[in-house]
């Protein structure tokens, strides 16, 4: 498989160039060059996650030094638990609850932990063909840090530098993602995510910069990111098609649209799915398009479901280079409906949900009665609601307690950096 770029000025690259590059020299964001098609029939053999995601993988990393790897990568990434779990009744209306489908079950609590620990065994794959450091930057609105630091740390010749916005994120977030022992390093930056992800991508536009430090990416613009995140789409879409005989529709918490794209990658390769529908908290950029055509980036808004606070998605660019009409709807919930979804929540089906969770069950209850009923939904949910504990407990009335491995995180040692928004002050970051 080759991999151009969305903006067509970059020579084709394969998987491991592009994973090594992580966007592509003209700016743009690498896309396969062709689409695989597949049939249900194509996976009856793999009952489990990670045989799943080899067989569905495979065609996009043929013919690149992950290829022979890839079998144990998906092995080694996914060996947790990924529950698919009916929500009874929520309303007084006869009309079925949705499916939850619990992608938080990883070492750090995120949906992140798929794509960030593929990603980072893909590149020790790729490590024993090269011995050059890279340096892998990442821009976190709060859960892609933790998870990708998680990945990183002792992993060989890498070195993770990641950037989260001051006052941003939650405690545990901030925590959690300042925790990982050297070579992983986090940068505190006095801006938004919008103006972290920014840094990054002028970092990458630096040839000095990018040259002298092996720069790559960790976020959802890296092939490596957001590629394994199709597998739970799919594992899920193909059960839920076997059970019913129709394709689901997803709802799915949506901030850099990484997730969602991968939703919309694998219904576009014969995946069965039904209609995508994005859950975004107040960030109106997508909601925005979708209802006027037009797509404006703009500065980002503080939310409850801080991890989605995005002005400026990246991964509109992949989207936009795919035909139109690939997303059905998407939805703008605000704080005071994501808190009263996540209470009603609570209360009618004594289910805990994280905001960004949340703000997709909201979205589930705009849908109308026919809607619901003409299929099966499945919401994401995205992270564990203990992340968000200072929102989520005040509003459900009890304490969330951390699984284990959170737990763990908070007998680390939290450290990191501090900087402003200029290119020149992440140059000297890079440097020390
Ligand atoms: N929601 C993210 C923002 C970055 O998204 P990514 O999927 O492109 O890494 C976060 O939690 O940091």
């Amino acid at each position: 498989m080759m991999y151009r770029s969305t903006r067509g000025q970059a020579p084709l690259v394969d998987a491991g160039a592009a994973l090594r590059a992580g966007v592509a020299p003209d700016g743009g964001l690498y896309m396969p060059q062709e689409l695989p098609r597949f049939t249900a029939g194509d996976f009856s053999d793999t009952p489990d996650l990670p045989g799943l995601a080899a067989r569905l993988l495979a065609p996009f990393f043929a013919d690149s030094a992950i290829e022979t790897a890839l079998p144990s990568i998906c092995a080694d990434a996914f060996d947790f638990p990924c529950p698919r779990i009916p929500l009874a009744h929520t309303d007084n209306n006869a009309s079925p609850g949705p499916d939850i489908l619990e992608l938080f079950h990883g070492p750090t609590g995120a949906f992140k932990d798929f794509g960030a620990r593929f990603l980072f065994r893909a590149f020790a794959a790729l490590g024993q063909t090269t011995d050059r450091l890279v340096t892998v930057l990442v821009a976190t609105s709060g859960d892609t840090g933790g998870a990708v630091g998680c990945a990183a740390e002792g992993v060989a010749g890498t070195r993770a530098v990641i950037l989260f916005p001051a006052g941003r994120i939650s405690p545990f977030q901030e925590h959690q993602l300042c925790c990982w022992e050297p070579p992983v390093e986090a940068v505190r930056v006095s801006g938004d995510f919008d103006a972290c992800q920014a840094l990054v991508k002028a970092a990458f536009a630096d040839p000095d910069l990018a040259r002298r430090h092996n720069l790559t990416s960790a976020n959802s613009i890296s092939i490596g990111r957001f590629l394994p995140q199709m597998t739970y789409w799919a594992r899920a879409a193909l059960d839920v098609t076997a059970e019913t005989g129709t394709p689901p529709g997803l709802i799915i918490p949506t901030g850099n649209l990484g997730n969602a794209f991968a939703a919309v990658l694998a219904r576009a390769c014969g995946v069965p799915i039904g209609p995508i529908v994005l859950a975004t908290n107040a960030n109106a950029t997508l909601s925005d398009w979708h209802a006027s055509g037009q797509y404006e980036g703009r500065p980002s808004i503080a939310t409850l479901a801080n991890a989605m606070d995005v002005g400026t998605p990246s991964n509109f660019e992949r989207l936009a280079d795919l035909p139109p009409g690939q997303i059905e709807t998407v939805i703008r919930v605000n704080d005071d409906a994501i808190k009263a979804r996540l209470r009603a929540t609570f209360d009618q089906s004594a289910y805990i949900a994280c905001p960004h969770t949340a703000t997709a069950l909201e979205t589930f209850h705009t849908l109308d009665t026919d809607q619901r009923q003409a299929r099966r939904w499945i919401i994401g949910a995205t992270a564990h609601p203990s992340k968000f504990a200072d929102t989520v407990e005040p509003v459900i009335g009890q304490t969330v307690a951390l699984p284990p491995a959170l737990e763990a995180v908070l007998e680390r040692e939290a450290r990191c950096r501090e900087m402003g928004v200029a290119l020149p002050e992440l140059a000297g970051v890079l440097a020390r």
